[in-house]
């Protein structure tokens, strides 16, 4: 139907094709969108379209739409009457209808335009009819009645919320633009791939797959060759975006960013890029908020953007730069080859009063003053434990956690130990270094006669009447023992010659390997030798052998026993290689010591406290060594402080032939093989110190039928041999000291908790 209106006297021509633009550019069906919402999205779309059409210097198939449309509102505008001309850009500027500028959704929103507000301007249709001829050849059938709404020429280039937001990972691209090649636009590429505000940066020139109108009625000359891609490596023009790889939603965001990069500086150096890929100009990191510009093994172009660490990493870097906190400035500008500041909380010199705690009273902090006085670590340790242990006397004492790769004792170097030697072991000292039976000879051992400085200092202000107490009852000096001196055990020996001894005497070997053994807890009964075994341990590293006898810390010292052991350790520290012997340690580890500050209590404490820092500390050459005949007595939470609990069971047959022989070997005897066989025999049970008694025994035998009077001047040669009958007579006063009660006692202990069967 076609109808004609005059006004203003022009007569204009109305056809049904003119009452359905208003429809096809603007979707009245839409109730999810205000008008003044799509307004502004069209806004949004001419100034991107322009600012494409500007960046490219070409006229695509969008823009002549573009064009086309803003000839029909033009037109339009003249064909409606000038009171209540609807502009297309003023929606929100409506007066009827409108809220605070926009419409509300629940009316129904009136167009303005229809044939009844319209002017008939019979040029128009004509024109309109052009271009519309125009824009259909250009575009596939199906497109030629689609709307704005859905138009691919401007449809797609309308920066939705939801199609803005649409994520790399979906490759959805087709999908959101019906009836579009996701070629013909780089919708997704520049609406999702890329923020929006990325829209600056001078887009690829993405090919048209259809030719503009214009181009098609040679009003524009072909546009030049696009220009090389600046942004998406790799990509040559052609490439269909739908199966562009794009990285994945779940690829991994950058968290750092790329070398060179500085923020708002200048660009990535070159070497930094693909080869034959130019450097883009970089964006301020907080112009692409969401851009992940790293792809499947593309090397980054362009400065990613900011992640959560990376973004904190800066923060943290911008506020050390600043100087601000409570951290020292110069800390976040440090260059590790730089003098430390002491200033820094991580180098600062350590407190004076645990210092002082730490060091035993007297101790004179006036030697190092100097900036040079870096807290070992072996030093915080033990402050460490010194705030652990004070305050747990109460509660259950823990194992500690056994350091592992740098566990080996024989990792200090020479420089860390100092000079100390005591005035006592000046005179005793070298002697018991020569009658090592087998010198150090291990490469962790070559240092092994220095003492730390830090620790010589606080001997030096200990009580000199702790130090000669240690010094002289404590420090075992007697002759060296020999693995052949000890008989029998040759599984315990096997055990604590690979596990003590090599990682000691080869710490190369066993660097990087799981906690090495430096307390080993040796239990049995009585007399068993696990005192000879401690000795020989440190015969084998040529270590300052200390023996302290818990019983005797409980009785004879009970008042300073807490020092002792204190004073000990110390004196060990400086004598390292250092084997730490503790007998008895059932009298200081007992669950039945329950009285928080009693002197056995505090004396548990300090030797808890002495052992954690030997096992903690990668530089001590220390082993703790501790013998108890009554394990069962060990509070349970102190168990596992031993890393190897070892039963020195009573000498086998073979074990009491050997100690036999090797005593009456001293003596003049005559025993046949068969007698000796027969003592072996009868001597089923006894203890290694009950097998030497009984031998002591027989020896003073021939003795008996000298004349009291004539005993000083007989000469050994004018005595008897040892006879048989001699231990016949013994056996009458020597009994085997354990009684099969206890020795079960031993092997059920051994079961639960012992490292050898
Ligand atoms: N296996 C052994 N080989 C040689 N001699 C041994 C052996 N066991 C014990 N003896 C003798 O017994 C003596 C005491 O040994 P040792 O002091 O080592 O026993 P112990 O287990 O430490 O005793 P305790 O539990 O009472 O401290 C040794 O001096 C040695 O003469």
């Amino acid at each position: 139907m076609i109808s004609s209106t005059s006004v203003y006297g022009l007569k204009m021509q109305w056809t049904p094709e003119h009452a359905q633009w208003p429809e096809q550019h603007f979707d009245i069906t839409s109730t999810t969108r205000s008008p003044a919402h799509k307004v502004e999205a069209y806004r949004g779309h001419l100034q991107r379209t322009y600012q494409y059409a500007w960046a490219n210097d070409d006229i695509s198939a969008l823009t002549a739409s573009n064009l086309l449309k803003k000839y029909a509102e033009k037109y339009s505008g003249i064909l409606e009457g000038p009171a209540e001309r609807p502009i297309l850009s003023n929606y929100s500027e409506a007066p009827s209808g409108l809220v605070n500028g926009r419409k509300n959704e629940s009316e129904p929103w009136q167009p303005s335009l229809n044939s009844e507000s319209v002017y008939p301007m019979n040029c128009v249709p004509d024109v309109i009819t052009a271009s519309k001829a125009g824009v259909s050849a250009a575009l596939p059938p199906a497109d030629v009645s689609a709307s704005i709404g859905s138009s691919p020429g401007v449809a797609s280039n309308l920066a939705e919320p939801s199609y803005s937001s649409s994520t790399c990972g979906s490759h959805t691209v087709p999908s959101l633009h019906s009836g579009l090649p996701s070629q013909e636009y780089a919708a997704g590429y520049n609406g999702s791939y890329l923020h929006t505000s990325y829209s600056g940066q001078p887009a690829p020139a993405l090919p048209s797959p259809h030719p503009s109108p214009l181009h098609s009625s040679g009003l524009l000359q072909p546009p030049p060759p696009p220009p090389p891609p600046a942004l998406v490596p790799g990509y040559n023009g052609t490439t269909n975006l739908s199966s562009y790889s794009y990285p994945s939603a779940s690829y991994p965001p950058q968290t750092a960013v790329g070398p060179g990069y500085s923020p708002g500086g200048a660009p990535p150096p070159s070497a930094y890029l693909p080869s034959g890929i130019p450097a883009p100009t970089p964006l301020p990191p907080t112009t692409v908020p969401s851009y992940s510009y790293q792809g499947h093994g593309l090397t980054p172009i362009a400065p990613s953007a900011l992640t959560n660490s990376s973004a904190s990493s800066l923060k943290r870097k911008a506020f050390y730069m600043a100087g601000q906190g409570e951290m020292d400035s110069s800390y976040g500008n440090y260059s590790y080859g730089q003098q430390r500041s002491t200033q820094s909380p991580m180098y600062r010199m350590p407190d004076n009063s645990i210092s002082n705690a730490n060091r035993g009273n007297g101790f004179d902090r006036s030697a190092e003053t100097s900036s040079l006085a870096f807290k070992p670590t072996k030093q915080l340790m033990s402050s460490e434990q010194q705030r652990k242990f004070s305050s747990q006397s109460s509660r259950a004492l823990t194992p500690p956690s056994y350091s592992t790769a740098k566990n080996s004792l024989g990792s200090r170097s020479s420089d860390s130990f100092g000079k100390y030697t005591s005035p006592v072991m000046n005179e005793h000292g070298d002697e018991h270094r020569q009658l090592l039976p087998h010198p150090m000879q291990g490469p962790g051992l070559r240092a092994a006669t220095s003492s730390n400085h830090s620790v010589d200092e606080q001997l030096k202000n200990t009580d000199t009447h702790l130090i000669d107490l240690v010094t002289n009852e404590i420090i075992n000096q007697g002759p060296p023992v020999d693995w052949s001196d000890i008989a029998g055990l040759d599984l315990v020996k096997a055990v604590i010659k690979e596990e003590v001894l090599w990682p000691v005497l080869r710490s190369d070997a066993f660097n990087g390997l799981t906690a090495l053994p430096r307390s080993i807890l040796l239990f049995g009964p009585r007399g068993t030798g696990k005192t000879l075994m401690g000795r020989c341990i440190a015969s084998q590293l040529g270590a300052t052998f200390f023996k302290i006898t818990g019983s005797g810390l409980v009785t004879k010292w009970l008042g300073e026993g807490e020092k002792i052991v204190h004073a000990s350790f110390l004196v060990a520290r400086c004598r390292q290689p250092s084997v730490i012997f503790v007998s008895d340690i059932d009298m200081l580890l007992s669950s039945q010591v329950s009285e928080e500050h009693s002197p056995v209590s505090r004396m548990r404490t300090e030797f808890l406290m002495q052992l954690d820092t030997v096992l903690t500390s990668a530089e001590d050459q220390i082993v703790v060594i501790c013998a108890t005949s009554k394990p069962e007595e060990i509070d349970e939470s102190l168990r596992r402080y031993f890393m190897k609990r070892l039963l020195i069971p009573l000498p086998d047959s073979t074990a009491r032939h050997q100690i036999i022989v090797q005593l009456l070997s001293q003596h003049n005897y005559c025993l046949n093989d068969k007698e000796v066989a027969l003592l072996v025999q009868r001597t089923e049970g006894f203890s290694g110190l009950d097998v030497a008694h009984l031998c002591q025994e027989a020896v003073v035998g021939p003795l008996h039928a000298m004349p009291a009077t004539d005993l000083s001047a007989i000469m050994p040669s004018q005595l008897r041999p040892v006879t048989y009958q001699d231990f016949e007579n013994a056996f009458c006063k020597i009994q085997p000291s354990i009684s099969q009660k206890e020795l079960d006692t031993y092997v059920e202990w051994n079961k639960m908790f012992g490292c050898s069967q």
